[in-house]
């Protein structure tokens, strides 16, 4: 069935972005070493410019510029390079009009992308790593993006307790998650939340998720998925490469929307919308699963 619980449009600044058919939200990492695209893009805000513009032309509804690998074990990085990284290409998106969320746990770097032009912070650790960063966001009065990790240590994926029951749990703490958040000013209407499917998470963890995604719409705030390219689908696919993975990645989101996700993070953001496009006209036309 189709489990579609459109929530209020997400006001970002002069626009606003409407949930009533899963929207994409397309990622620009600007690093040397994240888990499929590292390298990419480091070193030439232009060309990192560029392919946000591509993936804005594509039909993505925001760009999602991230400047930290939060693979297992990646390098620590100084906030001071990560801003240098990412601060130039939102400044080129945010001037022509393309809207940026900042995939950052740093409040300096929140902060600096804010002031460059970002409208939505999108934050791994739930506002949960830097002591500053719930102040920051409560004050820019942007929307946020809640991601469920483990551990709001160094490495997210750190976790030594695994789950009792990783829907539920994952749920609780997203819920602890958005009450705090509310109790610091920041209102439900600007939250999204997001399982974090791979963080600390195994297979058998990342299926169950997956599966019982519907749950989450139970929170009252838009969903996020993001399943792209991510291991599961090499696990299930004869361990494909992350260069080999688009297939599954449209599975997921298109098995994402059909269980109410109002967003989907995307690294082949023309695939992902031609996809979307399909279950919406699914959805209208009242077909079943
Ligand atoms: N909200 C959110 N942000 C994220 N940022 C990075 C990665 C992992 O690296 P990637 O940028 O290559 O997907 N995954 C997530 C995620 O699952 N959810």
């Amino acid at each position: 069935a189709h489990i579609s619980a459109p929530r209020p449009p997400l006001a970002l600044g002069d626009r606003t972005i409407r949930f009533d058919a899963p929207q994409v939200m397309a990622i620009l990492n600007v690093t040397p070493d994240s888990f499929s695209d590292g390298g990419k893009h480091i070193g030439d805000p232009q060309a990192a410019a560029d392919t946000g513009f591509a993936m804005a032309a594509a039909g993505a509804a925001l760009v999602d510029v991230g400047g930290e690998s939060t693979r297992p074990r990646a390098a620590r990085l100084w906030e001071g390079d990560e801003i240098a990284r990412i601060v130039p290409v939102i400044e080129r998106l945010a001037a022509a009009g393309v809207p940026v969320s900042v995939d950052t746990r740093k409040a300096a770097v929140m902060e600096a992308a804010l002031a460059a032009g970002a409208k939505i912070v999108n934050d791994v650790s739930a506002l949960r790593h830097d002591p500053r960063s719930m102040e920051v966001v409560a004050a820019a009065g942007c929307p946020v993006i809640l991601m469920h990790a483990p551990s709001a240590g160094d490495d997210p994926h750190d976790n030594p307790a695994g789950y009792a029951d990783v829907v539920s749990d994952v749920f609780d703490m997203l819920e602890e998650r958005v009450e705090a958040c509310v109790a610091a000013g920041i209102g439900r209407e600007r939250i999204m939340v997001d399982p974090g499917l791979g963080f600390g998470k195994g297979l058998a963890d990342n299926l169950a998720l997956v599966n019982g995604l519907a749950a989450f719409q139970g929170l009252g705030v838009p969903l996020l998925f993001a399943g792209s390219r991510k291991r599961l689908i090499g696990a299930l696919s004869n361990e494909a490469p992350v260069s080999e993975r688009l297939g599954g990645s449209i599975a997921l989101a298109f098995r994402a929307a059909q269980q109410g996700a109002q967003m989907v993070r995307v690294h082949d953001v023309k695939e992902s919308v031609q996809a979307l496009h399909l279950w919406r006209g699914l959805a209208d036309a009242g077909l079943s699963a």
